[in-house]
């Protein structure tokens, strides 16, 4: 918790909608004048893809069919938990890229499942934000959850996660379907043991569930559309949360438990634009409080 370098970090699994929530966030930083350094979890993996490759395999010579990019061995937690640290302190910190594809690979000039070279944040930014896999990871060596001041969960239910991954990552990222199915099953320990947890520890949980049959998810060809889908969002301590307000402004919201509101699929964004701008509000005035500038 910083009021001089605050941090917003989202988290959720591979293919949850981290990035999506993330495009969100960018329009109310551009809207509301807020300058913030935005980074990716996956610059915190350990191994590029060719590294982790060559684990995996020697992992499951040693008869581990588990090694997977959501566990400990396989990312920075500490580095990632010092980043934050050091931005909390500082408001400065070094990060990368990793470049998943050819399109995103090609201004680098380097090749797909590589880093980009670890560089300096730029310089005076008002906020860290940060999407990825590990933005509230707790284990018995790292507490990463301690330092964002908002910690937000994109934790779309898994028969619609798995959907919007394997669409995803055949269209986008060029995996064939048994390809991605083994990876879902690879990482299935380390999603329970690493990812899950978080959504106990973060202040509030988007879950996106379809409205339409998703019950075999392996087969599905389109990704629900907001039409198909509710989103449910927890308030970890609603203390503070104008529910009235927010239902009076989302039509065909409702509360089902007291600190938990649906709304249809096509207002999620919405929402998030009317839960998230007061907060962002909140953070800056007290930035400029804690720099003695207001
Ligand atoms: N609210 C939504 N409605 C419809 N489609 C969505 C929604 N959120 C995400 N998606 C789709 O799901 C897929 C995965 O989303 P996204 O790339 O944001 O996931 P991610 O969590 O960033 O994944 P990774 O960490 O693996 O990069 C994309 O095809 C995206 O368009
Ligand atoms: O999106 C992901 C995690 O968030 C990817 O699964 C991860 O970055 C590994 O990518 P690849 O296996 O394509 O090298």
């Amino acid at each position: 918790m910083s009021e001089k370098h605050p941090i917003i970090a989202i988290t959720g699994s591979s293919g949850a909608g981290t990035s999506t929530v993330t495009r969100t966030f960018a329009n109310i930083f551009r809207r509301e004048g807020v300058k913030a350094a935005i980074i990716e979890g996956d610059s915190f993996h350990r191994y590029d893809r060719k590294e982790m490759r060559q684990r995996m395999a020697e992992e499951e010579a040693k008869g581990n069919r588990h090694f997977s990019h959501f566990g400990p061995e396989a990312n920075l937690f500490e580095e990632l938990e010092n980043l934050f640290k050091t931005y909390a302190e500082t408001g400065r910190g070094r990060c990368r890229k990793y470049l998943h594809n050819e399109e995103e690979a090609a201004p680098y000039g380097q090749e797909p499942g590589t880093f980009t070279p670890w560089e300096d944040l730029p310089p005076d930014t008002d906020m860290l934000f940060y999407e990825g896999l590990h933005g509230a990871v707790v284990t018995d060596k790292v507490n990463v959850a301690q330092y964002p001041d908002l910690l937000i969960g994109v934790a779309p239910s898994i028969n619609l996660e798995w959907i919007q991954k394997l669409i995803r990552d055949k269209t986008q990222r060029r995996y064939s379907q048994e390809a991605v199915v083994d990876t879902i099953l690879r990482r299935m320990p380390d999603y329970v043991n690493y990812i899950c947890p978080q959504f106990a520890v973060t202040h509030v949980n988007f879950q996106r569930v379809p409205v339409v049959d998703t019950s075999n998810p392996f087969i599905a060809r389109d990704i629900p559309t907001a039409d198909e889908s509710v989103c449910v969002i927890r308030f970890a301590k609603p203390k503070g949360i104008d529910f009235p307000y927010l239902l009076s402004m989302i039509d065909g919201s409702w509360m089902s438990r007291a600190n938990t509101i649906v709304v249809p699929g096509g207002k999620m964004e919405l929402a998030m634009q009317l839960i998230f701008t007061p907060f962002i509000w909140r953070m800056m005035e007290r930035r400029r409080r804690a720099l003695g500038l207001a």
